[in-house]
């Protein structure tokens, strides 16, 4: 394990804010830390970086004891969402700067620093300042300079955050790709559930100062472990007190096992997709179910049908609560 959390706790004033947080990060995996806002995720990602010392628990990274460790000597590096630059530095210098006060040769620098700038794109920009730049190419700037000194650890708090949403979705996948060439164990905070699916091998999901589901982002997805956490990572639905993904209602003409006869109140065409709202008799509220195109245009749904819902037989479902 590159990071291994262990019963960590932390209070501010009376607060509890991360309660017995116990996680593994494997080494060489992009893990994200997701939940709502408030969770607790900047705080577990603080604690690990050694800006935060928990109340109780342990801080192992790479095998050793970390817990006591000041933040420069734990081998990691941060990247927050408001990136501080140097202003009166160029993106070179901002990205050697590391390097500079460990007093690294010139010649290393300097193949270090061109290195990390075409790893990021930005070799055309070096001599720039980082008012020049635009917030994505200083936030990969930041990336940059927090790689330059090999860290054990990269962690980043809500890195795109501040940034619009389709620059956003760029750098999500350019972080992808990053990673995959660099390797280097990273761990990054979203509140945005589609960013941490793309993105990560691995979620945590933080909620309440508690972790609330460990696993692949599939796995998560597909068996969410309680009603939070199946809401939090996608559309919902709920038939007969249980909830489920709205693409696994199977809707029928006619009734068949398992089947519940319903109405249908609603259908909202959105491209390749269409939404149909129903009711399900003796249920207090509205369900829906997500079809493709052609499914709808082959059951001919429209306002006021009977129609007959099932859970799909792959269907995960949890109970309501
Ligand atoms: N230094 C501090 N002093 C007092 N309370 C704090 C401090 N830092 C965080 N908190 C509180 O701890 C709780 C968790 O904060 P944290 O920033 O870890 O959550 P988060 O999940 O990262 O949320 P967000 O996405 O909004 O940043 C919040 O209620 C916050 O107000």
């Amino acid at each position: 394990m590159a990071i291994d959390i262990r019963g960590v706790n932390k209070s501010f004033g009376e607060a509890p804010v991360l309660r017995d947080v116990s996680v593994d990060i494997a080494s060489g995996s992009l893990t994200a830390l997701l939940g709502p806002s408030g969770g607790g995720k900047s705080t577990l990602l603080r604690v690990i970086a050694g800006l935060e010392r928990p109340d109780s628990g342990q801080v192992l990274i790479a095998g050793k004891d970390a817990t006591l460790t000041p933040p420069q000597r734990r081998g990691v590096g941060f990247v927050f969402q408001h990136y501080a630059a140097f202003k009166h530095l160029t993106v070179f210098e901002n990205v050697a700067f590391g390097l500079k006060i460990r007093k690294r040769p010139k010649e290393e620098i300097r193949r270090r620093v061109a290195e990390l700038l075409e790893l990021v794109h930005l070799d055309q920009f070096a001599k720039r300042y980082p008012a020049q730049l635009s917030g994505g190419q200083r936030q990969r700037m930041a990336l940059a300079r927090a790689l330059a000194v090999d860290p054990e650890v990269l962690l980043l708090d809500e890195p795109f955050g501040a940034l619009d949403a389709q620059v956003r979705k760029e750098l999500r996948a350019w972080l992808r790709r990053l990673h995959d060439e660099v390797h280097v164990t990273t761990v990054f905070v979203t509140h945005d559930q589609e960013e941490a699916i793309e993105v990560a091998d691995s979620i945590v999901v933080l909620a309440d100062g508690a972790v609330q589901q460990v696993g692949a982002p599939g796995d998560i997805y597909d068996n969410p472990a309680t009603p939070f956490v199946m809401r939090f990572l996608g559309p919902v639905t709920e038939i007969g007190g249980r909830l489920l993904r709205p693409h696994d209602v199977e809707v029928s003409a006619e009734s068949g096992p398992g089947t519940a006869p319903a109405v249908v109140t609603r259908v909202v065409r959105l491209g390749f997709e269409v939404r149909v709202e129903f009711r399900v008799r003796g249920d207090e509220d509205d369900a829906w179910a997500q079809l493709t195109r052609g499914a709808a245009e082959q059951l001919e749904v429209e306002p006021g049908a009977e129609i007959h819902v099932r859970p799909a037989v792959q269907a995960a479902t949890v109970l309501a609560t």
